[in-house]
């Protein structure tokens, strides 16, 4: 029997010159090709997948064992081999009366008790309780990197609408000048500092965590009690002066990048309200069930991770673009950027063999219409073919201001139908004869504005971006992650390529200082030192 790879390597082969709008002469593409949960959408009818095309990629999800991994994942299975680690995430945002074991223990009464801390901790802190020297607490820092930073700060982010406690800021960056500018304004009687932290080790939280402590140090007679940590390691924690009753741990079994629904959601906690996290946790509950439960043809997270494979590993695509146009999901295309290649751009299977076929995407992108102004000019006409993926909402929170959102909603539906159609050469020539252009001139410029078209789209429509609906499209992606990484064969959990960058940044510490010779360095990192010592 044939390879489902080269059946698929077939297919497309076979459909590369179809117009994707030809597939629209089936008035039934739309139902046939899109899937709803809940409040939530997925149109991927504006690809070159067709049915034989899908049925051999949800093939591909039965031949990789997707039905049997997934269980392991949502069962606490050390699926996490090279760290042999469970993933389970999900049980971060499992309801009360769950029973989730690994390791022969069951994890769910840990998660209540740190879930209801973080709650008694973000009520007494956002009513007055928990007061800072100064007084009520007015600002939260939370100093995090990676997946201690971006969920949060994407969250925080995504329901400004639901803010009604302190001001929450980020400082992520080594850089002294993201400290220095975030805490500029800040007054240090009536802020706490968050350190968020799995390991309680990453440098440039370390340092940060140490500058701010200064900086409270130098006006506030008790530092230590107004910083907080959310770690794994809660006697690193302890090392560094705050107190237990201020640390939320969490197990290993928590990856960085699938962290913000336990303690590294505390920041979002306190900034929307322990109600309103619980509704962003259901939601992404929801989506477990979902994903866990309804058929491949209708599963939101597999037939997302299918157009990737397809687009990715099939067509050979290299990046893939994430439209929101949402102005308030902008930080969801950095976020996606650490969940999606730092899980899945790997070179090695699980195994260890050669992964035989290309890695996850390049995931980028922008909100729209922003992005329209600046890097659509490449989607349209450029020659590379960029799959995109939209997402957008029914109606914002912003009532008095529904022409605004109108608008936005039909540049996002333009958009993906401009990509799809585009313009041929002999439409541009009679637009600029209507325009008076005539001769070899004409001909010229109408060469400019023909739009190939045929390029691939998907839209995620939603109701609003409600604090569920926020958990559903974060849980959509993971698991869509994580069923890419299981039909390559990849271990999506891990994250080895960070750390050979790490140990050389720390070797050169002490050659950038002057204590050490750059003897044994490159020629052009020898030459770097030299330049940036002078
Ligand atoms: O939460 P920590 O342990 O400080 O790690 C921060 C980030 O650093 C990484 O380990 C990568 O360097 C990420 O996976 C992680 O989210």
């Amino acid at each position: 029997m044939m390879d489902i790879w080269d059946r698929l390597q077939g297919l497309q082969a076979q459909v590369a010159q179809r117009r994707i709008r030809s597939l629209f002469e089936d008035g039934a593409r739309f139902d046939g090709f899109s899937a709803r949960f809940d409040g939530m959408l997925l149109d991927y009818s504006k690809t070159n997948i067709d049915a034989e095309i899908r049925e051999a990629l949800i093939a591909l999800t039965a031949q990789a064992g997707l039905a049997e991994v997934r269980e392991a994942m949502f069962t606490g299975d050390k699926i996490n081999r090279t760290e042999g680690r469970a993933a389970l995430h999900t049980a971060l945002r499992a309801p009360e009366g769950a029973v989730i074991e690994t390791g022969g223990q069951d994890v769910m009464p840990g998660v209540i008790e740190t879930r209801a801390r973080m709650a008694r901790f973000a009520t007494a802190l956002r009513g007055g309780a928990f007061a800072g020297q100064g007084g009520r607490i007015t600002d939260v820092v939370n100093i995090g990197i990676g997946g201690s930073d971006l969920g949060p700060a994407m969250a925080v982010a995504a329901l400004a609408p639901y803010h009604d406690g302190p001001r929450v800021h980020f400082v992520s960056n080594v850089d002294g000048a993201h400290i220095h500018d975030t805490l500029a304004g800040l007054d240090p009687e009536t802020t706490v500092i968050i350190v968020a932290s799995k390991t309680f080790t990453t440098i440039e939280t370390m340092t940060n965590a140490a500058t701010a402590r200064d900086w409270m140090a130098e006006t506030v007679a008790d530092p230590g009690a107004q910083f907080v940590a959310l770690s794994s390691s809660t006697e690193r924690a302890a090392e560094f002066g705050i107190a237990p009753e201020r640390v939320f741990g969490f197990e290993d079994w928590v990856g960085g990048r699938y962290s913000v629904w336990g303690p590294i959601g505390l920041s979002l906690m306190i900034a929307i309200g322990p109600d309103e996290f619980a509704r962003f946790l259901d939601g992404a509950a929801a989506m477990d069930a979902h994903f866990r439960t309804a058929p491949e043809s209708g599963n939101l997270p597999v037939l997302l991770a299918l157009v990737g494979i397809w687009h990715r590993q099939i067509c050979g695509y290299p990046s893939r673009a994430v439209l929101p146009y949402d102005q308030r999901l902008a930080l969801l295309p950095p976020y996606l950027q650490q969940l999606e290649m730092e899980s899945n751009g790997k070179r090695v299977a699980i195994d260890g063999a050669d992964l035989g076929r290309v890695s996850g995407p390049i995931v980028w992108g922008a909100p729209g219409t922003n992005g329209q102004h600046a890097f659509y000019q490449l989607l349209h006409q450029g020659t590379d073919v960029v799959p995109c993926e939209f997402m957008v909402a029914a109606e914002g929170h912003e009532p008095h201001l529904a022409h605004h959102h109108r608008l936005l909603v039909a540049n996002c539906l333009a958009q993906a139908e401009a990509l799809m159609k585009g313009r041929d050469l002999d439409s541009a020539r009679v637009m600029l004869a209507a325009r008076g252009w005539h001769g070899d001139a004409a001909e010229v410029q109408a060469r400019h504005r023909v739009f190939p078209g045929n390029r691939p789209s998907v839209m995620l429509a939603y109701d609003r971006l409600t604090p569920r609906r926020l958990g559903q499209i974060v849980a959509l992606y993971e698991h869509r992650v994580f069923v890419e990484g299981v039909v390559l064969g990849i271990n999506s959990f891990d994250q080895w390529g960070v750390e050979l960058g790490k140990e050389m940044a720390t070797a050169l510490g002490p050659v950038l200082s002057g204590e050490e010779s750059a003897e044994g360095k490159d020629g052009s990192t020898a030459g770097l030192v030299d330049f940036l010592r002078r």
